[in-house]
């Protein structure tokens, strides 16, 4: 288990043993981030497959789609594979298999996705990466199975600081690199709206329905200097992963519908949203969390 805040590395260690291993698999919890490692496994020349719930690509090589091996199952076979969770591959045997935000197992809607992969992948060593709050019930888990769980601990690679000032939803105090959080598309439309009709400022969007190649869009929108996206107006689906260039997280509100009531976000998910501000390596060493 690599075990941590966000951004502390933990993906990335166990990503370096899956570009080591000579066939593995990537479970991710969203499209955009399956997406992520299908490109990097293929540019790095390890064929590899993306099976999402509405997407399903061949491995490329030097830019042109893979030929199609297939087994004496009838299945194709490549040696990678990146699939969100709920796609993951049972019947494949691999070296390594790496599950991401495995804190998600606590997720009353999702979480059975992750109990059956932890249970039922068949890799001969498996990753882990997520909240240190996870560990328990792995080691629960996987002590009834007597198997061997071994769990490194990270720290955070930036400062996170929180800020004693609200914006009062006064949008001219957004500057460059601020990340409005909502957890509506009415809402975050709403925000897009005013922000860019009061600071002149285009925005990026990103939320969870978003089709992942418009999510890749508007996140290197943001992220890249010379465009004149400068702000980013998100749902919590920015929590999760994604390396975007954030000074300071915005929290609209600091309540969320849960399908049945609005309730208060939790202290891990404030810190998973929040801690997308001042990621290691890609913009500013300090990330500021406020409403
Ligand atoms: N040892 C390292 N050398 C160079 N870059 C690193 C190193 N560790 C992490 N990074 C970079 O820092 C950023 C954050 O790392 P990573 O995504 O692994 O964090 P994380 O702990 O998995 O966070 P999250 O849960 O938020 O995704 C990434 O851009 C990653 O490439």
């Amino acid at each position: 288990m690599h075990v941590g805040p966000t951004n502390s590395g933990k993906t990335y260690h166990a990503i370096n043993r899956l570009k080591e291993a000579k066939t593995g698999i990537y479970c991710s919890p969203l499209r955009l981030l399956a997406h992520e490692i299908y490109t990097l496994m293929n540019n790095l020349g390890k064929p590899c497959e993306l099976i999402t719930g509405e997407d399903k690509r061949m491995p490329t090589v030097n830019g042109e789609i893979m030929e199609t091996v297939i087994n004496d199952e009838g299945e194709i076979v490549t040696p990678m594979l990146s699939s969100t969770i709920e796609m993951s591959n049972f019947a494949r045997e691999f070296e390594v298999a790496v599950i991401d935000e495995i804190q998600m197992i606590q997720d009353s809607q999702r979480g059975w996705a992750w109990t059956n992969v932890l249970l039922g992948i068949k890799a001969r060593e498996i990753h882990l990466c997520g909240e240190e709050s996870s560990v328990p019930l792995v080691k629960k888990i996987f002590g009834s199975l007597h198997e061997k769980v071994i769990v490194k601990k990270y720290e955070r690679l930036s400062k996170l600081q929180t800020s004693d000032q609200t914006l009062n939803a006064n949008w001219k105090n957004i500057k460059e690199g601020d990340c409005v959080v909502a957890f509506s598309r009415k809402k975050i439309f709403e925000i897009q709206k005013q922000v860019e009709s009061v600071t002149g400022m285009k925005c990026a969007v990103i939320y969870g329905g978003l089709p992942p190649d418009n999510r890749s869009r508007q996140a290197n929108l943001f992220n890249d200097p010379t465009s004149e996206y400068k702000v980013l107006i998100a749902s919590d689906a920015v929590g999760m992963g994604l390396n975007l260039k954030i000074r300071r997280t915005i929290f609209d509100s600091l309540k969320k519908f849960d399908g049945n009531t609005f309730k208060p976000l939790t202290t891990s998910q404030i810190k998973q949203i929040g801690g997308r501000a001042g990621r290691f390596n890609v913009g500013y060493d300090i990330g500021i969390i406020t409403t």
